[in-house]
């Protein structure tokens, strides 16, 4: 068997690696030369204390590379914070790249078959059936955000006292995206809202993203991740009966003769959830679909809301600017979308946030073919690096997005004006694939311009509403890390001079 293999595929690897010239990447040492069990050991350690963000970008810097090679346990993955092996990936390359095995069957265990745990054509279906949501006319109607963040605002407290934006900004998305795309909000901030549904549903959905929950760590420690797991179960099946409930009272309404329609703006938009009731019947997979924009459009856009308001108080001449361009160019009455995109200044905060504590601040490709990243290999790393079918490369974007060479000495610090022309050493600031909040090729967010809206949107809001923005926690933001990244300390703040 080897010696066939080393006259088929052996051959053509090795032709491969000479035509591109390539060369191994840098290997993360390792005591354990077999199973790098003091690897997995740093690598969870790191994870139980909310820094692996940072302790790979200290491992990529104290190593001196921006790609390297890193062997745990049984599976060795590249780790790069290079952005020209990015951008290979995602875009040049895209169709030697794929989700990856691992990310399908976990993913699929709880959200089923949809955008994000598909490629190829079933991909390419739910996306085209996506699109027509986020198209300018639906993102630039904002009367939805309009109720959402008045009632997220009625229910902070007037008189200054400390609350926690955090959960109160993942209701709100929850309740704009599913009003968005299913034509009926979950309503979870409303006056008559039925928390403890929502609630759960939540929870259930947590506790799925992120299996090595602290409980289950505690319980059973370093053996959490290997162990079968009853209540990932039951969360799971939580999550599909509370979609199977927006799927049911969506089809009573259809079959409603005189369906009493929850808002005019409605009529003229395109629901996701209409679209795929027309176009099947079968119940598990329009579920799958619902699931999966749910884990794209929910807690993504809390916790971007979430950073800028644990940033904002803490930096008040930032504060203040912003407060200044609102008033210029909006005033007191709610945005339109025009006013929303002439705001530079907010943009460069979003930016900035972005940069700083990217939501999805690694992610990973799986090689579907024997390929090659263009770059890391070599004693200086420019030469390229061999990838054979099934090698897994992981890439950084918190430690890319925290680069000097693209952001200058300063990459550590808070500055949207770094995003201003003329205002900032490293003006004009373009980094390209340098910067990658949204992902970039074919799978870049579809949900990008909508995300961008809705955050403008309630940070405007907010800030009209109230005059007075306080930051009620003295500790540093720290990671919280499942498939998307928060800050576990939540947002903390002070709210007060409501008018
Ligand atoms: C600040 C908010 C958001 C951020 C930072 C963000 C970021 C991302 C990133 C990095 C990806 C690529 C994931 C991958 O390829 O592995 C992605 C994909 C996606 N996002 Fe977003 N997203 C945000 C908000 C939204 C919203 C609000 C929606 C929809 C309502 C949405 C819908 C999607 C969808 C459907 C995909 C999958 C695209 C595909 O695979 O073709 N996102 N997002």
């Amino acid at each position: 068997h080897r010696i066939y293999w080393e006259f088929t595929t052996g051959a053509r690897r090795r032709a491969l690696k000479k035509q591109k010239g390539c060369l191994p990447a840098k290997r993360w040492p390792s005591k354990d030369p077999i199973l790098s069990i003091d690897l997995f050991l740093q690598n969870y350690k790191s994870f139980k204390g909310n820094r692996l963000l940072e302790w790979w970008r200290c491992g990529l810097i104290n190593h001196n590379t921006n790609t390297i090679e890193m062997r745990i346990l049984t599976q060795t993955v590249t780790v790069t914070d290079d952005p020209e092996n990015i951008k290979s990936m995602l875009s040049l390359n895209f169709d030697s790249w794929g989700i990856g095995s691992e990310r399908i069957t976990q993913l699929s265990a709880y959200l089923g078959k949809g955008i994000f745990t598909t490629e190829g054509a079933a991909w390419k279906h739910s996306r085209d059936m996506l699109r027509p949501c986020f198209e300018r006319n639906q993102v630039a109607d904002v009367s939805i955000m309009e109720k959402h963040t008045n009632q997220l605002i009625v229910l902070i407290p007037k008189d200054g006292s400390t609350i926690d934006l955090q959960p109160l900004f993942h209701q709100l998305t929850l309740d704009v995206a599913t009003e968005f795309l299913f034509g009926r909000s979950t309503n979870s901030l409303g006056p008559n809202r039925k928390d403890e549904d929502v609630e759960e549903f939540v929870k259930a959905f947590e506790y799925c993203q992120n299996p090595l929950s602290e409980e289950r760590m505690q319980m059973y420690g370093i053996f959490a991740a290997f162990l079968p797991d009853p209540k990932f179960k039951r969360c799971a099946k939580y999550l599909q009966d509370f979609v199977d409930k927006i799927i049911d009272d969506k089809m009573n309404e259809k079959k409603d003769s005189s369906p009493p329609s929850p808002s005019p703006t409605h009529r003229s938009r395109y629901i996701f959830l209409d679209e795929l009731l027309s176009q099947t019947q079968d119940r598990s997979k329009i579920r799958a679909e619902l699931l999966n924009i749910l884990l794209a459009g929910r807690d993504t856009t809390a916790s971007l809301l979430s950073n800028i308001f644990f940033e904002l108080p803490r930096h008040p001449h930032v504060l203040s600017r912003l407060r200044a361009e609102i008033s210029k160019h909006i005033g007191s009455s709610p945005p339109t979308y025009a006013q929303l995109k002439d705001l530079k200044y907010l943009r460069a905060i979003i930016n900035e946030s972005q940069r700083l504590y990217p939501i999805v601040p690694t992610n990973s490709r799986e090689a579907l073919i024997d390929t090659v990243l263009p770059r890391g290999g070599g004693p200086d790393q420019s030469s390229p690096v061999f990838v054979p079918k099934g090698g897994y490369i992981a890439w950084h974007s918190y430690s890319m997005h925290r680069s000097p060479s693209i952001y200058g000495p300063d990459a550590e610090d808070f500055n949207p004006a770094r995003w201003l022309d003329g205002e900032h050493p490293s003006s004009p600031l373009r980094p390209g694939w340098g910067y990658l909040p949204f992902n970039g090729g074919p799978r870049i967010c579809i949900g990008q311009q909508f995300a961008l809206i809705e955050t403008s949107y309630v940070t405007v809001r907010i800030l009209q509403a109230f005059q007075e923005l306080e930051s009620r926690d003295a500790e540093p933001w720290r990671e919280k890390l499942t498939i998307t990244c928060t800050g576990l300390g939540g947002c903390k703040v002070g709210l007060g001079g409501f008018r």
